[in-house]
């Protein structure tokens, strides 16, 4: 097999979630009385497959609604490590820009795998263009381990200013001056739960305000693994929290210092530091509602057809439902395509599936999304084609 060649599933397989002519050729075989025990096995294996493929035939992805529009859309990626998140995100991608949206595909996941996914070195930790498409499509790995590296390091060298303009690039200069006295550098050593969060949201404010990227009217995000997106989608809300506390707290400090210059006749300082907190805090809230904005984003979970991972998938659902963040598909990846002969070990993972994916069809919180499913495919989806190949698949 020509593994360097995505089409050659392809050519095998020109559809492989289609299983009706395999069903047709069993029941031919069970009205001459042809079939034997392994086979009748095989047939109910099938039997069960064809039902559960039927059951979920109409859930395509809905790619056209996806693509209507030329206003922004925001689409994160979620679930478990390990599901095919990297691949769907990328697909999906590549599926947006070579439909005439510029795009830009962001990693979140510290572990990023954007490069290998597209077989580019796509590191660096700016926009980088994706080669070998139709349409324009950027590529951007945040990476918070170098972010803080750089943070220590221009903490050290250039005292408060090189702080500043690292931060400033970030997109948290705000955050340097106003809270400057809370010792960065010190935060850093022992960064707290959620500064990776933190960065990764810096970014997605810069895609909110700055005008380098009006153009872009897709962007897909290649998120961490449920625990570091479910505190990165509530981070807004403790910040909010935080700069609010903090506000108060100015408030309070600076009624009684004017209070004090005002008898001693002293000036008033030109610009209130709170109304520059003021501004952080309503991008931050700008943030939060843009996660929670039906019209404009969407999370997508993705799963693979196996108890552990929808548990998980079902935990995030309900996560998300709490934090009002929209969720309209859940991508089931990996899932075996229909043969006609099964190996013992294939007969068994294809059992393990199905009884996986009853469990999606029961499953409270995961009822009533649009199910799609995404076959196993045997080669690595890696680079342009392959890409492109998956997203055919995934996202009709
Ligand atoms: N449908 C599929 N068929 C075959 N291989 C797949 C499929 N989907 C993903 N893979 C492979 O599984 C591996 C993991 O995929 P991917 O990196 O997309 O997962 P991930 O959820 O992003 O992982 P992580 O949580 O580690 O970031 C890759 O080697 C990828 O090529």
């Amino acid at each position: 097999m020509d593994r360097d060649n995505p089409d050659s599933f392809l050519l095998r397989n020109p559809n492989p979630i289609q299983v009706a002519d395999r069903r047709s050729s069993f029941l031919q075989k069970i009205g001459s009385f042809q079939i034997g025990v392994e086979e009748l096995i095989q047939l109910i294996c099938a039997l069960s497959t064809v039902r559960a493929v039927a059951s979920t035939e109409q859930d395509v992805a809905g790619f056209d609604e996806m693509a209507a529009g030329t206003k922004r859309k925001y689409y994160m990626l979620g679930g478990k490590g390990g599901v095919g998140k990297t691949s769907c995100a990328a697909s999906l991608a590549v599926k947006f820009a070579n439909n005439g949206h510029p795009t830009i595909v962001v990693s979140t996941d510290p572990a990023h795998s954007l490069s290998d996914s597209f077989a580019q070195d796509l590191s660096g930790g700016t926009l980088m263009p994706v080669d070998g498409l139709d349409g324009p499509l950027f590529a951007l790995e945040i990476n918070p381990e170098k972010a803080r590296e750089e943070f220590r390091s221009a903490n050290k060298t250039s005292g408060s200013s090189g702080v500043k303009d690292f931060m400033d690039s970030m997109g948290l200069g705000m955050l340097v001056e106003q809270l400057g006295e809370l010792k960065l550098g010190e935060l850093l050593d022992t960064p707290p739960p959620g500064l990776d969060e933190a960065i990764a949201i810096s970014k997605v404010m810069q895609f909110v305000e700055a005008p380098e990227y009006n153009s872009f009217s897709r962007i897909v995000f290649d998120t961490a693994p449920t625990g570091h997106t479910l505190r990165l989608l509530s981070l807004p809300d403790f910040l909010d929290a935080s700069i609010g506390k903090i506000l108060k707290l100015r408030e309070k400090i600076s009624s009684a210092t004017s209070a004090i210059k005002s008898v001693f006749g002293q000036e008033e300082p030109k610009q209130d530091a709170a109304d520059k907190l003021k501004q952080l805090r309503e991008r931050m809230i700008k943030v939060r509602e843009l996660f929670r904005d039906t019209e404009s984003t969407e999370f997508v979970i993705v799963t693979i057809p196996t108890v552990m991972a929808v548990s998980e998938s079902s935990r995030l659902r309900a996560s998300l439902k709490k934090e009002n963040v929209p969720v309209k598909r859940l991508v089931v990846n990996q899932v075996l395509p229909p043969s006609a002969v099964d190996c013992k070990f294939c007969a068994m993972k294809r059992k393990d599936q199905m009884r996986a994916l009853e469990m999606i069809y029961n499953d409270p919180e995961l009822l009533g999304l649009k199910l799609i499913q995404a076959p196993l495919v045997d080669v690595e989806i890696r680079g342009v084609p392959a890409l492109r190949f998956m997203g055919d698949i995934v996202w009709k």
